[in-house]
């Protein structure tokens, strides 16, 4: 099983922490230092037995790690990245967790130093809740963490970090940064999308001049659960994956105009035919 003498987790939220929670659980790591800016979720993180010890300067933090995980919002990966290269071990393996690959992975290959190596991964596994306080060991349990090596991948680094998110009980896919994008805008971004104008929606419709989302039940809760995610971390997938999102969003309004037709149309067919593939179709992912 892959072995790592020091881990240093840089971003200690939701998926920082859920990892090293895993990674602890399952005596992967030896040891795991905390890195971050808010000193208060750092120090509930070695309370809850997530960290060993923390350090809000990531230079010291990274010193003497073999393995170090990024989890912050994807614009500041590669800046992290920039802060802590000259301070790395050689052959340490630096890799991260953001929601957008190509743009985290053109720009922190290049700012690695000789014998240290960058590798891609995002795991298809949250919640709409942030925070070390909202990490869990099982999050990674039987959900897929996409590795994407580019030709510039180190073969052994790349097999280390495909063997983590193994211990950490994911399925590893392998995929260019760019396909990775387009997948992740349709299953991942455009939703988040919809949810967000959805609640922005309702809210701002104020034909009856009340407060209309205090009447929402089950179906638009559970529709607009991932609504209640960080704004920062979505801002930043939406500024870093802007033409898949744009794309994926035009094609969506296409359905939405289609829908629209069959409503105004009072097409019964239609809109029985429409549903139902929908229906078929959710029914067999379940
Ligand atoms: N939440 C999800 O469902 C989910 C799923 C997969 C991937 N991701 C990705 O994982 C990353 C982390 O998301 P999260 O949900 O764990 O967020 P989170 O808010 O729970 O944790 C992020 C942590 O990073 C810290 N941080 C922010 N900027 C920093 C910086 N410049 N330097 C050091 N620390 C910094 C924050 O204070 C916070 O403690 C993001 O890139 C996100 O796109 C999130
Ligand atoms: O379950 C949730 O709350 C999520 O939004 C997790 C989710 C997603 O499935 O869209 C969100 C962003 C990620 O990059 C990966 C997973």
């Amino acid at each position: 099983m892959v072995y790592f003498k020091k881990m240093a987790v840089i971003g200690v939220g939701l998926i920082g922490g859920s990892l090293a929670r895993v990674l602890r659980e399952k005596k992967a790591v030896g040891e795991v230092v905390g890195i971050g800016r808010g000193e208060a979720n750092l120090k509930r993180g070695v309370e809850l037995g997530v960290l060993d010890s923390y350090t809000t300067d990531a230079k010291k933090g990274v010193e003497g790690a073999d393995l170090v995980f990024i989890a912050t919002p994807v614009c500041s990966i590669p800046q992290v990245v920039a802060e802590i290269a000259p301070h790395l071990s050689k052959g340490c393996i630096v890799t991260d967790g953001g929601s957008v690959k190509e743009y985290v992975v053109a720009a922190c290959e290049p700012l690695m130093p000789e014998g240290t190596w960058f590798v891609g991964g995002h795991p298809i596994a949250g919640t709409e809740h942030s925070g070390v306080e909202a990490s869990f060991s099982t999050l990674y349990q039987g959900r897929r963490c996409i590795v994407t090596p580019t030709g510039n991948t180190d073969p052994a680094a790349l097999e280390k970090v495909v063997e983590l998110w193994k211990v950490a009980g994911s399925n590893v896919p392998l995929m260019d940064p760019v396909q990775h994008d387009l997948v992740v805008a349709a299953i991942s971004h455009l939703p988040h999308m919809v949810a967000y104008s959805l609640v922005n929606a309702v809210d701002g419709y104020d034909r009856f001049g009340g407060d209309l989302l205090s009447f929402s039940a089950g179906g638009f809760r559970d529709f607009t659960r991932i609504a209640s995610s960080d704004p920062v971390m979505w801002r930043d997938i939406a500024l870093t994956n802007k033409e898949a999102i744009l794309e994926m969003m035009d094609f969506f309004s296409g359905y939405l105009e289609k829908l629209r037709g069959l409503v105004a149309a009072e097409d019964a067919e239609g809109l029985r035919t429409f549903f139902l593939n929908s229906k078929q179709k959710r029914d067999a992912i379940l």
